[in-house]
């Protein structure tokens, strides 16, 4: 008889076992009907397509060049129609309800403020208007029986140069709905030290932050990241790879770098289906994220742009679950390392683990472990 611990979820079981999220951009995730919707609310007119189905294949195809900087301008459109407060509350109320919908209870998303100031909102306006959004789709997810907890990373982007005005950003609306900072944006050419006063302000201040690193660019962006600017995780990080020796007899041999990763439990925040369609990686079977999870890596799986790449958290795991064969408890110990890796306090960390994750995944494991004894009951003299 299959272990219950073997059993490889349906869809069905993945979209219902609690996931956690930490890196999902909200200017990433819309849906095709309210981007049409709000372009044509807010006179913008260059839109590639204006059905909302054809709009959502428009931004997959156009995300898949193979390169981070083609990726990337696909966010001109996104940007463009999150200029206004009502704007910036209806993104983010939806991005609250999908998540949940999809399963998702603890989720940080990321954006940057300073790309949505274009009609005249000022940083802070723009901060309070999605607050207000996350806590409007925390209450619709209530009402509709799902439970989802949201917050808020400020992203400064690695090309500008105001990385330390969004960090003291993220440091005044610290436990007003915003956990954390980012820098995003392309990599090549523009090394994170290049915000270094960022970064040392939030260290002395106590606060957390990301960095993406090691997805367009290698081993030395890694490096930076955490050694010159002392980033809590990585967003991506999926090139730690390259310091990684597999010899043909199975063996394994870590790099300094990849070695220090490991050790001191960094986390990767790891996109599959993104990496797949900025060139990071050829096929789900053939992503990193295989063998960082046998290295017990602190590895996480996360959607990045659900919208550039037609994904949701269900999706990425679906795909993970066809290439590895992963089981729930493989599900249970990806979503444990993420909700660790999150930057909530440690006891609510703690209570997300013991009072819905592991008792969501036992229920589900419950269920098929019942499933399989109705199943196999009847051919019981056979097996013996
Ligand atoms: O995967 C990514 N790498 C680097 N930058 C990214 C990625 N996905 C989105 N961004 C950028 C584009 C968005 O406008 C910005 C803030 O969410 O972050
Ligand atoms: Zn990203």
């Amino acid at each position: 008889m299959t272990s219950q611990h073997q059993h490889t979820p349906g869809a069905d079981q993945i979209r219902r076992a609690p996931k956690v999220l930490l890196h999902d951009h909200l200017d990433g995730g819309l849906r095709p009907g309210t981007i049409v919707d709000l372009a044509r609310e807010t006179g913008y007119q260059h839109l590639p397509e204006t059905d909302p189905d054809k709009l959502g294949v428009w931004f997959r195809e156009a995300a898949d060049s193979g390169s981070l900087e083609r990726y990337l301008e696909t966010f001109a459109h996104t940007c463009a129609v999150m200029q206004t407060r009502e704007a910036l509350v209806r993104v983010a109320a939806e991005c609250a309800e999908d998540l949940a919908e999809d399963g998702v209870v603890y989720a940080e998303v990321r954006y940057a403020p300073e790309q949505h100031l274009e009609a005249g909102l000022t940083l802070e306006e723009v901060v309070e208007a999605v607050n207000e959004g996350f806590r409007e789709g925390e209450r619709r997810a209530r009402e509709s029986g799902h439970r989802i907890r949201v917050g808020a990373l400020l992203t400064a982007m690695r090309h500008a140069a105001r990385a330390l005005e969004i960090a003291e950003l993220a440091n005044r609306y610290r436990d007003v709905g915003v956990v954390g900072f980012d820098i995003a944006g392309a990599e090549a050419g523009f090394p994170p030290t290049r915000h270094l006063d960022a970064f040392e302000y939030l260290k002395r201040e106590n606060n957390h932050f990301t960095i993406h690193a090691g997805e367009a660019f290698g081993l030395p962006s890694i490096w930076q990241a955490l050694q010159w600017c002392g980033a809590d995780r990585l967003g991506h990080g999926v090139r730690i790879i390259d310091d990684i020796q597999v010899g043909g007899d199975g063996s394994v041999k870590l790099g300094r770098l990849a070695s220090y990763v490991r050790d001191k439990r960094i986390p990767l925040e790891l996109c599959p289906s993104s990496n797949l369609q900025t060139g990071a990686a050829d096929s789900y079977g053939e992503h990193p994220i295989g063998l960082l999870r046998r290295l017990h890596f602190r590895a996480t799986v996360n959607t990045d742009n659900r919208l550039m790449s037609g994904t949701s958290m269900s999706r990425e795991f679906e795909h993970l679950v066809d290439a590895f064969g992963y089981s729930l408890d493989d599900m249970q110990w990806f979503t444990v390392n993420a909700m660790k890796s999150a930057f909530i306090p440690f006891d609510e960390r703690l209570a997300m683990i013991n009072d819905v994750i592991k008792p969501g995944y036992a229920e589900l494991k419950s269920e098929w472990l019942f499933q399989q004894t109705a199943s196999t009951s009847g051919s019981a003299v056979e097996e013996r």
